[in-house]
């Protein structure tokens, strides 16, 4: 079929969520004309991407490769955002980790858009579709048939030396912890969505074989009908980069955080002086287009081990034996992530500073408990050091941050990469969060409360000119580090939010025959990995879609 012809539905991006739309409606609706365009190329039988084990493409062909406007408050830097750029989105870069983020995430998301849909047992049946999960412990919560392998480091045998002495640093709250099962708070397994150590790509793992796909092939702006001057505008196909035209009943844009908002500008739906600085005709002025956009921010620190010779980390130049075992090339070189929240005093503080007077018991935040800080424990040391067997590392990710920020536009040209500013850490309940977990991680890796602290850490390798980690840091200089080195943690969402920019349908508000489906749509921050909640918000969207 010439893909300029007709189509029922039209998928903007071929990402992780246009892949499970795309796939899921033709399984539904098997009649359907289904057109996918994909920016990127095909490399899903890349063996290279496919039995890849850490993010060595960020950078390369693959990734978009974005940076934020300069940061305001992280000192003016502008930081990394990578993007996958190909068939499976970030599907094809992603790290794999495999966490859904808690009941309470999901909860304060249907209260926030008033529909039970997008709550935790709303998501439930979606989540269990995705997976296929590796054991029988809490069934009712998991699926057994779904699209996903899921492993453990358990599950593939990988025993590592330091895991019973991680594990016991976080023995509260909750030790052993499902982190996919409803709450994230406590010390689980880190699972991913790999199969025999393998990555699983979107587009195969979602078959799109009945889809058509355009690869190579950039969308510049959707295509609006506006009959009578009080009509609703009407999607009715895309233009590509090249200016060629292509109909359907119906665009779905899944272009992802980043990119989604900069088509819809594009086409004339965004804040109207965005688009009149750039020239563009309003055809909507959708204010909140491109606004509370959020990305974790994450720091990662190495820790010099007392005695190397106990082979806790790996080196690349002396390989243990225990490490060249096969298994351990099956996953990420960590046991378990751990996620805690921080003193509700401290937070009330912070909330109280950041909208004044006194903090509401009413606040999302305050109203649930969450998972404000995630810690993940690698055995080797992470860059600027290379793995030396010398040093273990940490990472440490905050995973429900009050800072939002905005996509927006730079120029009319959809080569342009959109301007990225996440404004990370410009709130105090953000800033508060840093202190508390950074004063905790330097007590579970150097105080001597824990087996970690006290007989196998000698203390913090920093780079950039810091001080190493201690546990009588000031607030000032644990302020100064995360604005000095907090990261992207590549978890960009909620730029096209559900309950402003579309409905609970993910139908545009204002516009017929558009919707959005991908990370943009999600209006809170999750707080964890995003991919999970990615894949079933998707999984939900091709049910509501198919039933018009
Ligand atoms: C390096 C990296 C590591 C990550 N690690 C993890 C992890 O370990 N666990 C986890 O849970 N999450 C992880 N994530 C996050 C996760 O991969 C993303 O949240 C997810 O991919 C978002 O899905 P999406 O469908 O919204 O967007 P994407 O997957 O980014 O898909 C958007 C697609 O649209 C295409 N596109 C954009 N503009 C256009 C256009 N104009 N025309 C045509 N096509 C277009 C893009 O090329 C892309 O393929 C990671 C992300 C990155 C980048």
């Amino acid at each position: 079929m010439d893909s300029s012809e007709g189509w029922d539905h039209i998928v903007v991006g071929g990402g992780l969520a246009g892949c499970v739309v795309a796939s899921r409606l033709k399984e539904y609706q098997p009649s359907a004309r289904i057109l996918v365009i994909e920016a990127g190329p095909d490399v899903s039988h890349n063996k290279e991407i496919l039995q890849f084990q850490s993010l060595q493409f960020l950078g390369g062909q693959f990734d978009w490769a974005y940076k934020t406007l300069p940061q305001k408050h992280c000192d003016g830097r502008e930081v990394d955002i990578p993007a996958g750029r190909a068939l499976g989105g970030g599907s094809i870069i992603n790290g794999c980790a495999w966490l859904r983020g808690s009941r309470a995430d999901f909860d304060s998301w249907a209260d926030l858009v008033g529909d039970r849909r997008w709550s935790y047992d709303g998501q439930l049946p979606y989540f269990k579709k995705t997976e296929k999960w590796y054991n029988d412990e809490l069934a009712d919560q998991h699926g057994h048939d779904g699209k996903f392998d899921i492993e453990s480091p358990v599950s593939t045998n990988r025993l590592y030396p330091l895991a019973g002495i991680t594990e016991q640093a976080w023995l509260s709250p909750s030790p052993g912890n499902d982190m996919n099962a409803g709450t994230n708070l406590g010390i689980g397994q880190l699972n991913e969505n790999r199969r025999d150590g393998a990555r699983q790509v979107a587009p195969l793992v979602y078959s799109l074989e009945d889809v058509t796909v355009l690869r190579d092939t950039m969308v510049g702006s959707i295509l609006l009908s506006k009959e009578g001057a009080d009509d609703e505008p009407k999607a009715t196909g895309v233009r590509l980069a090249d200016g060629t035209e292509i109909h359907g009943k119906q665009v779905i844009v899944s272009a992802g955080a980043y990119r989604a908002p900069q088509i819809l500008m594009h086409s004339g739906l965004g804040p109207k002086e965005v688009l009149e600085k750039q020239g563009i005709e309003t055809v909507l002025d959708a204010s909140e287009v491109g606004q509370n956009f959020t990305d974790h921010v994450m720091m990662r620190m190495n820790w010099e081990l007392k005695d190397p010779a106990q082979g806790y980390a790996i080196d690349f130049q002396k390989p243990n034996p225990l490490f060249s075992e096969p298994q351990f090339a099956k996953g990420a070189p960590a046991s378990y992530v751990a996620s805690a929240a921080v003193p509700r005093d401290g937070l009330e503080a912070a909330i109280a500073k950041d909208e004044g007077g006194k903090a509401d018991p009413e606040h999302p935040l305050l109203k649930r408990e969450f998972a404000m800080m995630e810690t993940m424990v690698l055995y080797l040391a992470v860059p600027p050091l290379t793995p030396d067997g010398l040093h273990i590392s940490s990472f440490l990710m905050a995973m429900k941050p009050t800072s939002r920020g905005t996509v927006t536009i730079a120029s009319k040209d959809p080569a342009d990469p959109p301007l990225l500013d996440p404004n990370y850490l410009a709130t105090e309940v953000d800033k508060y969060v840093w202190r508390h977990s950074l004063r905790q991680a330097a007590k579970l890796m150097t105080g001597d409360t824990t087996v970690l602290g006290r007989d196998v850490v000698a203390g913090e390798t920093p780079f950039g000119g810091f001080e190493p980690l201690t546990t009588d840091v000031s607030d000032e200089d644990l302020d100064k580090r995360v604005r000095g080195q907090g990261t992207s943690t590549y978890h960009g969402a909620g730029s096209c939010s559900m309950g402003s920019v579309v409905d609970t349908d993910l139908r545009f508000k204002g516009v017929q025959n558009l919707r959005v489906v991908d990370a943009s749509a999600i209006p809170i921050a999750i707080g964890a990995h995003i991919q999970a909640a990615v894949y079933a918000l998707a999984e939900q969207a091709a049910v509501i879609i198919s039933q018009g």
